[in-house]
Parts: C-alpha cells; sequence; structure tokens
C-alpha cells in the first residue's frame, strides 16, 4: 500500500530543513512540502495559523500543514509576535536586540504553531504549539536562520544560531510543537487527550 502523504506548506527551506530533521525516519508519513507564500492575515498567533493553514487546503485539496512562527518579548508585551518576520527583514538582529535597549527585562518566547487540515474547506482544522523560553541577546553565531543568533534559549549559554542544529532541535519552540502533532497523526492519543497535554 502506498503510504499516506502529508504536506508541509512553506516558502522557507530553514524550516523544512528542521521539521525533516526533528520528524526522522520513524514518522510513518511520507512529508512532502510545496512551496507557497500564503496572506498572512494580522490577529492573534492561532487566527493566522487556522486562516493560512484553510487557504493552504483550500488551494491544494489535499492534507496539508502549515506553520507561524513568534517571537514575543515580555517587556513588550509580547510584541513582535507574529509580525517578527517584517522586524527582522526591516531592522535586522541587530535592531531586534536594540529594541530592548532600556528595558531590564530581555526575555523572550519563541512560539511555533502548526495548523493541520485533513484537506477539504469545511473540515476542522488542528492546532499545535510549542513554546521555548530565552533572552535577546547581542548577535552572536551563524547568521542562516532568521533570529537565530539573538535568542538565547534558558539554561545555555550559546544562541540558538551557536548550538549545533542537533542541539537545537531537541529543545526548540518547533520540536515541542511537533512533537505533538507527531502524537495525534500517528494515532499515539486522541484529540481529547492531547488538549490536556
Ligand atoms: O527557528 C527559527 N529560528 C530563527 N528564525 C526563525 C525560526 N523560525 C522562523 N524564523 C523566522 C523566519 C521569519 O523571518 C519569521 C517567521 O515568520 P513565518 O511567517 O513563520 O516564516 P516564513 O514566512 O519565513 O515561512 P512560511 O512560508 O512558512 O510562512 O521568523
Ligand atoms: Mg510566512
Amino acid at each position: 500500500m502506498a503510504q499516506k502523504t502529508l504536506t508541509f506548506v512553506t516558502g522557507n527551506i530553514k524550516k523544512l530543513e528542521e521539521v525533516r530533521a526533528i520528524l526522522g525516519n520513524n514518522f510513518p508519513l511520507e512529508v512532502t512540502s510545496h512551496k507557497l507564500d500564503l496572506p498572512e492575515l494580522q490577529g492573534e498567533i492561532e487566527e493566522i495559523s487556522i486562516k493560512k493553514c484553510q487557504e493552504a487546503a483550500r488551494r491544494l485539496n489535499r492534507p496539508v500543514f502549515i506553520e507561524d512562527t513568534s517571537l514575543c518579548f515580555n517587556a513588550l508585551k509580547g510584541l513582535p509576535g507574529p509580525y517578527i518576520k517584517w522586524f527582522l527583514d526591516k531592522i535586522h538582529p541587530e535592531g531586534l536586540h536594540q529594541l530592548l535597549n532600556g528595558w531590564e527585562d530581555k526575555s523572550a518566547e519563541a512560539v511555533c504553531t502548526f495548523a493541520y487540515s485533513p484537506g477539504k474547506p469545511e473540515d476542522e482544522v488542528l492546532v499545535f504549539q510549542g513554546r521555548t523560553q530565552g533572552t535577546i541577546v547581542s548577535p552572536r553565531g551563524t547568521r542562516d536562520f532568521g533570529w537565530d543568533c539573538v535568542f538565547q534559549p534558558d539554561g545555555y549559554n550559546e544562541t540558538y544560531a551557536e548550538l549545533p542544529k542537533e542541539e537545537k532541535n531537541k529543545i526548540s519552540h518547533r520540536y515541542k510543537a511537533l512533537d505533538k502533532l507527531e502524537l495525534i497523526l500517528c494515532n499515539k492519543v486522541n484529540k481529547v487527550t492531547l488538549l490536556r497535554y
């Protein structure tokens, strides 16, 4: 029997690399990718992800999942949050760090939200979230993935960008969210159990 496939819709190759590395070879579904830059409507994190996922399902008409990443500064009451991509594009990692000049609280939360749709427009969209706490520091390490060089996860002296990939993938916001996605897609738990997880 052909293996069931699931399509990860993203325009970001680094996300795709991490998702593949985290799911590894034991994941029973075949994950294919589809490059689409989906519209991201303004709103709260979950709402943005659900709309993005519904649009992906509408366009592709098959089981899909999408992901939306936020970086939330506690001193700024959660901003930039889902708008981190635009902040990063305009003010770069240095600017993100400088944004907290004048604030004593440099703590931040990296939030990864996956949304899954079985593929039909009327299908319920399931949402899974992973959060990792850390501190915003002056940029250190490689510059190949977003804001990794300014985010130092709690309990580490290195930024995400300085950690080996395998280490980031054991503690990251993305890893924690995928762990939940995997549980339900692999029928290891039912939805009700997952809500309490
Ligand atoms: O683990 C991460 N470590 C560092 N930076 C990261 C990470 N994950 C996403 N990022 C960056 C990419 C983008 O600048 C913003 C999220 O925006 P977000 O809309 O989710 O990503 P995207 O538009 O690049 O790809 P997609 O097509 O899946 O929406 O934070
Ligand atoms: Mg995006």
